[in-house]
């Protein structure tokens, strides 16, 4: 395996039936570190990370992890080979606790430790463990949502937008969590809030109607005049 290849996704079609998305997506992420993915909505973004998380098929190409092909495999077992994700959207089970979402987070997980290590990272949800995930605000959400992914113990985690909705005090306390957790494994991280994306990712694609329209280092992306155009709505 290339360390820069550790997540390595080539040619990747994938859609909603006959309606195609995405466009020989390639794109790739080292098995440390964070990777944006950027673009206007409606460019693909969320799809990319249901292909990548086999919630959609791929049409063509493929998607691996630490150079096995998962790309026919069904979701969990690709969660079981390392894959964590959170949703955009319904990421928490609204009516159980947090203590109860992290259990069911949990289950798949020998390690005791490891529902402490989540509340280590996120203080605040070990305070309220008892309180119901869906009268907790969009920024405790959220990281009930990260802890609850992290729980498998994934070597790549993908977020769909987890500043979505979220006070900008929380915005920071996430985005310094998601800063430390890419030291230790790949974040994978899909923003509209491109400073935040880049400060979490050294490395940005950006995507324009399905395609791969721009990737480099994060300043790279940053920097380049072409950027506006493609965030553009
Ligand atoms: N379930 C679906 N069925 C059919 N088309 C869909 C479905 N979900 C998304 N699409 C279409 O796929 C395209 C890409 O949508 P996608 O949600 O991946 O974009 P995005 O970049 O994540 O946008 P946003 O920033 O708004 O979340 C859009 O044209 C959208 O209308």
């Amino acid at each position: 395996m290339l360390e820069d290849h550790y997540l390595d996704i080539r040619d990747l079609d994938a859609g909603y039936g006959r309606s195609q998305v995405l466009f020989g997506v390639t794109l790739s992420a080292p098995w440390r570190g964070g990777v944006a993915i950027l673009g206007r909505n409606g460019a693909g973004k969320t799809t990319l990370m249901k292909a990548i998380m086999g919630e959609l098929p791929a049409k063509r190409g493929s998607v691996s992890l630490d150079s096995r092909d998962v790309t026919k495999l069904p979701t969990e077992q690709r969660v079981r080979a390392g894959f964590g994700y959170v949703p955009q959207d319904h990421p928490v089970f609204a009516r159980l606790t947090i203590r109860d979402n992290l259990a069911v987070g949990a289950l798949t997980n020998k390690d005791s430790r490891a529902v402490d290590r989540v509340l280590e990272m996120f203080p605040k949800l070990g305070q309220r463990l008892d309180q119901i995930a869906g009268t907790l605000s969009g920024g405790e959400r959220k990281m009930l949502a990260i802890g609850r992914a992290l729980l498998s113990e994934p070597s790549v985690l993908l977020l769909d937008e987890p500043t979505e909705g979220v006070w900008i005090g929380v915005i920071e306390e996430i985005t310094d969590r998601l800063i430390l957790l890419a030291k230790e494994i790949a974040v994978v991280i899909v923003e509209q809030h491109l400073d935040l994306a880049l400060r979490v990712a050294d490395r940005a694609f950006v995507l324009d109607r399905g395609r791969v329209a721009l990737t480099g280092t994060a300043d790279e992306v940053r920097n380049d005049p072409r950027l506006l155009q493609y965030l553009a709505p």
